[in-house]
């Protein structure tokens, strides 16, 4: 039986400025939720968005604030090792609340799956891989900074794929941001850009044109999310991958783009998709119409890192890899173990679950009060 629902907010300073288009990140606020159970199971699951309100609709305190109110109360009392029914329940009474709904979800199945003693994956259709590529996003907002910071990435053996934040500044500026840090590293690496929402169509059209004849590999969200048609437009219209991200909220925008052909690539997000069980239909559905995946982030600690590498474990396809370095970003782990990362690549973790730990000292010292 679920006996408790406990929502922690924690602070985490990010080990330098992260600009995007819409907000600059110092710090992190992590969502961290913790179901327990009557039979001494608990289960975790995290719900961390990007800059409050400027990036998405739910803000860590409206998370917290929701799930405290709306959501717990709904599912205390409730059998825990039944989960479909309990988030079933949850998703007839609740509107909206994607990520707090994920973080729900996650905690539940990271608890059935400790009980089964099986790694969360293989509640999930089960792991074809054991490890997942991991970009890297250079956003100091500087070119020379970027560089320097790519190239140390490839010379501890981390990271060979980056994306860079742009969107901010005029196109033409942000362009030549690029082709200067896509020339520095080379061929052997890939270059992707992520504008977040911030181009008109017009700039689109001028930007993607520069990108492309470039080599940049991949173009993510360059105009606003519900301009659905420009999109299609833009993916028709050139060869080099574009991919849908803040578009993307769940199996029925999936479908919507499935049937406008109006992208290449998803970005697979499972707080944006409402759930791990949400986020495989997303994938799904890429899968059976020839889109490509790509596994996305809210720049979460390791507990959503987890949950998230979990499900993109059993994704047969996986052309453009993952971008599962939230916890890197941050000055401080929130693990009793941090997750691996080496040659380039993020270890799935093996344990039963999400197979990873809370160090609860730590979310003490570090938790918003
Ligand atoms: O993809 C986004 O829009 C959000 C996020 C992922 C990586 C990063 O730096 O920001
Ligand atoms: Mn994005």
């Amino acid at each position: 039986m679920i006996t408790h629902i406990e929502v922690i907010l924690a602070e985490v300073p990010t080990i330098r400025p992260h600009r995007l288009s819409v907000a600059t990140m110092h710090t992190q606020t992590l969502v961290l939720v913790r179901v327990r159970c009557a039979d001494g199971v608990d289960g975790w699951g995290e719900a961390t968005t990007i800059g409050g309100l400027n990036y998405g609709e739910e803000s860590p305190d409206s998370i917290k604030a929701n799930i405290d109110t709306h959501i717990a109360p709904l599912l205390i009392g409730m059998e825990a090792s039944q989960v479909a029914k309990a988030m079933a329940k949850v998703r007839k009474v609740i509107q909206g609340n994607r990520f707090a709904k994920c973080a729900i979800e996650t905690a539940l199945l990271d608890a059935q799956a400790r009980r089964l003693g099986v790694p969360l994956s293989e509640l999930l259709g089960g792991r074809v891989r054991d490890a997942l590529p991991v970009a890297w996003t250079l956003a100091s907002g500087d070119t020379a900074k970027d560089i320097a910071e790519a190239q140390q990435m490839l010379e501890l053996r981390r990271h060979n794929i980056f994306k860079l934040k742009i969107g901010a500044r005029p196109v033409a500026d942000d362009v030549a941001h690029v082709l200067a840090i896509k020339k520095a590293l080379g061929d052997a690496v890939s270059v992707r850009v992520d504008v977040n929402q911030a181009w008109s169509e017009l700039d689109a059209v001028r930007g993607i044109a520069a990108l492309e004849a470039g080599g940049i590999d991949l173009i993510e969200q360059p105009v606003r999310a519900e301009h659905k048609a420009a999109m299609a437009r833009l993916a028709q219209r050139y060869a080099v991958a574009l991919m849908a991200d803040e578009a993307l909220h769940g199996p029925l925008d999936a479908l919507d783009f499935v049937r406008h052909d109006g992208a290449d690539v998803f970005a697979v997000k499972i707080t944006q998709s409402g759930g791990l069980v949400p986020a495989a239909q997303v994938a799904a559905l890429a899968q059976l119409a020839g889109i490509g995946l790509y596994g996305g982030t809210m720049l979460e600690g390791g507990v959503g890192t987890a949950a998230s590498a979990q499900l993109f474990s059993t994704f047969g396809e996986l052309a453009f890899g993952t971008e599962l370095f939230g916890p890197l970003l941050l000055t401080q782990e929130v693990l009793r173990t941090p997750l691996v990362y080496q040659d380039f690549m993020l270890q799935v973790p093996t344990g039963s679950g999400l197979g990873v730990e809370p160090d609860m000292d730590k979310l003490r010292d570090l938790r918003r009060r």
